[in-house]
């Protein structure tokens, strides 16, 4: 590896505006990619891992130019690129049409569903080959045995040159995809969740020669899966994607044996050992991606996160904690519905007694928000009790203001900075910040 990274992206933005009424004024944004930055070496292989919705792929399209970046930058050294002259910048965000032709050729992308990137009129040699045509070689007879190398290259036979795309399976289409993006010699790959849509047996097979090819061809790539387990074999770095930021980046096995975010940790805690007896701590990761609309303030994971920061006013089992943030978002938010609750619980006799009634309210709401029947912190209990009084008595309004002074976390009103563990090994969270937040963390009394 040379000390100049083939591509280094720098504080990278996409943000998609929001448009409302018959002129189409802007009345937002969606944060989709929120300043990333990462560099990727000649011949590495760098992960990009994270939930559906995360930004992964607008992340990927706004590298490649297939989408206009709102800001950033994001420098090539092409090994040989005709886009990098010495008088460029290397920015491809501001490549004129030329360059960005040049840049076409030595970067190239597969995505997850490799028909995409096939005509199904044309054999799969002529829609390989036509990139080689595109791109200046006249000579047919040339254009077809680099062709039916490469189709060899990645496990199909040189007589496949002539078939359809409707002959070959999902597997052989990708490796048709693989080709195709082969052909031009290019120096990185971005690889958008290639095997993903593969059936699960041939999944295996596509990654070994992902990893063959790469070695072979001395390839960079920007590898993009929702699946740790995938990135695993892939990757040698991974970078964690949380809602158009990284939240963690570092090698591999760093990342996977030493975690320090904690969505990162959830992330891991889904994929399978080799050794069952080495069990990682069992997190589920409730609910889906927040929109990047409107993102949580201070670290945006806050919301789903469960090493939520506990103030020390408050001495909770960190379980507790999680399900009282989640109780009092549900009543901020408004998307707790009392009555409806009510109605629901409303199956025993007409007449039955009030009181009764709105304890049963009161333990169904505790129940759906998997809150004890008491708190093991007093103060903590008499408050949420109250609130839980003011919902019964139809006094919503009151218990939005008490849930939301009495509980709050240091993760919605700071954004981390990003912590370094060294060797390139970094996380943006208030818990690994600084040894002042440490000591203000809550004890993870359930670890
Ligand atoms: N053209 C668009 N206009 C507005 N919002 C968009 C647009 N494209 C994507 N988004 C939003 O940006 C966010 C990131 O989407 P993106 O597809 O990049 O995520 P992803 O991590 O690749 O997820 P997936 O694996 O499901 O594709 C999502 O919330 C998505 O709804």
């Amino acid at each position: 590896m040379t000390e100049r990274p083939l591509l280094s992206v720098r504080n990278l933005k996409k943000h998609y505006p929001i448009t409302q009424g018959i002129l189409s004024r802007q009345v937002g944004a969606a944060r989709a990619v929120d300043g990333i930055s990462f560099d990727i070496a000649e011949g590495e292989t760098l992960g990009l891992v994270g939930e559906s919705g995360c930004g992964k792929s607008t992340a990927a399209t706004s590298i490649i130019r297939l989408e206009e970046p709102t800001s950033g930058e994001v420098i090539f050294n092409g090994r040989d690129s005709a886009a990098v002259s010495a008088d460029a910048t290397n920015d491809v965000t501001k490549f004129d049409d030329a360059q960005l032709k040049a840049f076409r050729r030595d970067a190239q992308m597969i995505f997850q569903d490799p028909s995409s990137s096939l005509d199904p009129r044309m054999t799969v040699g002529s829609s390989v080959a036509e990139l080689l045509e595109v791109h200046g070689m006249s000579d047919k007879q040339r254009r077809r045995d680099i062709v039916q190398n490469l189709l060899e290259d990645v496990g199909l036979s040189a007589s496949d040159y002539d078939r359809y795309p409707h002959e070959f399976s999902g597997g052989q289409k990708q490796r048709i995809a693989l080709a195709r993006a082969l052909v031009l010699n290019p120096d990185l790959i971005v690889a958008d969740e290639p095997v993903s849509a593969l059936d699960v047996s041939i999944r295996a097979e596509i990654l070994s020669l992902i990893n063959d090819l790469q070695e072979k061809y001395g390839l960079s790539m920007l590898f993009i899966s929702h699946d740790m387990s995938v990135v695993q074999d892939v990757c040698d770095r991974v970078a964690v994607m949380y809602l158009g930021e990284i939240v963690e980046i570092g090698d591999t096995e760093e990342i996977f044996t030493n975690p320090q975010h904690p969505y990162t940790e959830a992330l891991l805690s889904a994929v399978p050992r080799p050794d069952p007896r080495r069990k990682r701590q069992d997190i589920e990761l409730k609910g889906i991606v927040p929109s990047p609309t409107n993102p949580p303030s201070g670290c945006r994971f806050h919301t789903r996160c469960h090493r939520v920061i506990q103030p020390d006013e408050w001495d909770l089992e960190q379980s507790e904690w999680r399900s009282l943030l989640n109780f009092r978002d549900g009543v901020v938010e408004e998307s707790l519905d009392v009555e409806t609750t009510r109605e629901m619980l409303r199956t025993g006799p007409a007449d039955e007694d009030v009181d009764v009634a709105d304890a049963r309210l009161r333990a169904e709401l505790r129940e759906e928000y998997d809150l004890p029947e008491t708190l093991s912190d007093q103060q903590a209990e008499r408050t949420l009790s109250e609130s839980l009084d003011h919902l019964v008595e139809g006094e919503y309004g009151e218990a939005q203001e008490l849930l939301a002074e009495a509980f709050v976390t240091p993760c919605e009103q700071e954004e981390p900075a990003y912590a370094d563990h060294g060797g390139g090994h970094r996380s943006k969270c208030l818990l690994t910040n600084d040894q002042a937040s440490l000591q203000s963390a809550p004890s993870l009394k359930n670890d």
